[in-house]
């Protein structure tokens, strides 16, 4: 086991240069996107969401994206034959628009494997667990069945294994006994509202990298878990953002 504490790896990347662009794949409501579209509406995401591409027709994200004047995509993978078929069309219209990052928020499709080497190191998803614990769906349920005392959120690197790549950032909330799925949800919610923006401003700088396998930040290897912030530390982080303004 490596030493986190005191590796740095050489990191390789090129900086970003010029202004970073960002394409939001979506599926629903897009609270997550919203709450992007917010830290770029401050300038303070480090780059501009330049599409929003839905593989649901109705979805409010879609909405949320046109009442910000930010280009709205509908590509429903119904009618295409197969998972590759799509992919393979969603690649060609991601590209149209040159991103940096693809993020995911809330996209709920399985992505093949030419989709994610394709985008590999520059795509980034938020899931509903503290990875590696619950991936898939319905991670709320099953926690609250397993009767944890903790739960929360992860931001990760996009890999071929689902929900398996190096994370970033968790948040953990504390379940209460009388906890619900929707209070749970909303309450999970919350927090990914401030770690997602803060993951991808820390990548849109440049200061938050898949480096091989691993999630580095400012040039050191994060631990598994990635860096848990506290609902203080990340509220800080977006304020001092703010404050930077
Ligand atoms: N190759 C990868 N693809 C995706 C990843 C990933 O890490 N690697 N993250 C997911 C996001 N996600 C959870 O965070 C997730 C999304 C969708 C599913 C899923 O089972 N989808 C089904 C359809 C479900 C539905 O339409 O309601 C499917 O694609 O057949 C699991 C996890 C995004 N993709
Ligand atoms: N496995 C993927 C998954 O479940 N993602 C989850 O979907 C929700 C989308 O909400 P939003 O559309 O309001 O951002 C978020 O809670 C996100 O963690």
């Amino acid at each position: 086991m490596s030493d986190y504490a005191s590796d740095t790896l050489n990191d390789l990347t090129p900086e970003p240069t010029g202004a970073r662009r960002v394409v939001v794949l979506i599926s629903g409501n897009g609270s997550n996107l919203q709450a992007l579209i917010d830290e770029q509406t401050h300038d303070r995401l480090g780059g501009e969401i330049v599409a929003v591409i839905s593989n649901v027709a109705d979805a409010y994200g879609l909405q949320r994206a046109r009442d910000a004047g930010i280009d709205a995509v509908v590509l429903p993978h119904g009618e295409y034959d197969s998972r590759e078929a799509y992919d393979g069309a969603l690649i060609k219209v991601i590209e149209r628009h040159e991103p940096d990052l693809v993020v995911l928020a809330g996209f709920m499709r399985i992505l093949s494997s030419r989709f994610v080497q394709r985008f590999h190191g520059r795509m980034l998803n938020i899931h509903p667990s503290l990875l590696p614990a619950y991936r898939g769906l319905n991670t709320h349920a099953k926690a609250l069945a397993d009767g944890v005392a903790e739960h929360g959120c992860s931001v990760h690197f996009v890999t071929e294994e689902l929900d398996g790549g190096p994370v970033a950032i968790q948040a953990v909330v504390n379940v209460s006994g009388d906890e619900t799925e929707t209070s749970l949800k909303e309450k999970v919610h919350t927090r990914e509202h401030l770690i997602y923006p803060i993951a991808v401003k820390w990548f849109l700088e440049g200061r938050l990298r898949l480096v091989g396998e691993t999630a580095v930040l400012d040039g050191t290897p994060l631990p598994p878990h990635g860096l848990r912030l506290s609902h203080a530390d990340a509220a800080e982080e977006l304020d001092e953002d703010h404050d930077d303004a």
